[in-house]
């Protein structure tokens, strides 16, 4: 599997780069990396941002097209078409607990089922910034932005999704919007940040 990680946001809520924020003492982008390197054949960094101390296996790109930095869709769509072929999972930078099992998880079931993207659910929410998508659908997102939708979810209607139960699992889809969001995830780590 490949995996692309979407850290191209504009941080608004935050007021920082949420991906150089520290937990643990480490960068949620090196903690996303770490988590993700192993189970990856390949790693796409869709970023827009100058980021330094990557790790040299990591492709670090800017978002492609004339949608450039409008929203994690955009991200999804330049990771899929340099992924070229296959599974790949889908990470958000400001997502502090994913975990490599449970993606690896998504890709079986993909290959099970046989179908465009498989996107966990947690009390009837849809996560889709961890799942993995094959890139099969990358034409369809494109036509999606060509039609003037941004929403990762406008795109899920239009593709073949088989949804992964979470509900017992929920901490693993938590993310970090806002800055009682940093608050929060620093509590639920062992030294803070
Ligand atoms: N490549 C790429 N990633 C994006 C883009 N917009 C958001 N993301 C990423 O998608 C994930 C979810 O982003 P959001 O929290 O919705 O948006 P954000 O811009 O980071 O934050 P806000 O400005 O507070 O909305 C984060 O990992 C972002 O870095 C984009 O235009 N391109």
């Amino acid at each position: 599997m490949k995996t692309i990680i979407l850290a191209g946001g504009q941080s608004r809520r935050m007021g920082q780069n949420k991906s150089l924020m520290k937990l643990n003492g480490i960068r949620l982008i090196d903690r996303i990396i770490g988590e993700c390197l192993p189970i990856s054949e390949k790693v796409i960094l869709v970023s827009n941002h100058d980021l330094d101390d990557i790790p040299e296996e990591v492709l670090i790109v800017d978002d492609l097209s004339q949608f450039k930095g409008q929203g994690p869709l955009v991200g999804i769509w330049t990771g899929l078409t340099l992924a070229k072929e296959g599974a790949c999972l889908v990470v958000a930078c400001d997502m502090p607990f994913i975990s490599k099992e449970i993606a690896q998880q998504f890709e079986r079931v993909m290959m099970e089922k046989k179908v465009d993207a498989v996107i966990p659910i947690a009390e009837g929410r849809m996560h889709p910034l961890f799942a993995v998508y094959h890139t099969r659908i990358k034409d369809q997102v494109y036509q999606t932005l060509l039609n003037g939708k941004r929403s990762v979810q406008s795109m899920v209607s239009d593709i073949q999704v088989e949804f992964y139960p979470m509900d017992e699992h929920e901490g693993i889809l938590w993310n970090m919007n806002t800055m009682d969001d940093y608050v929060q995830a620093a509590k639920m780590t062992d030294r803070g940040v």
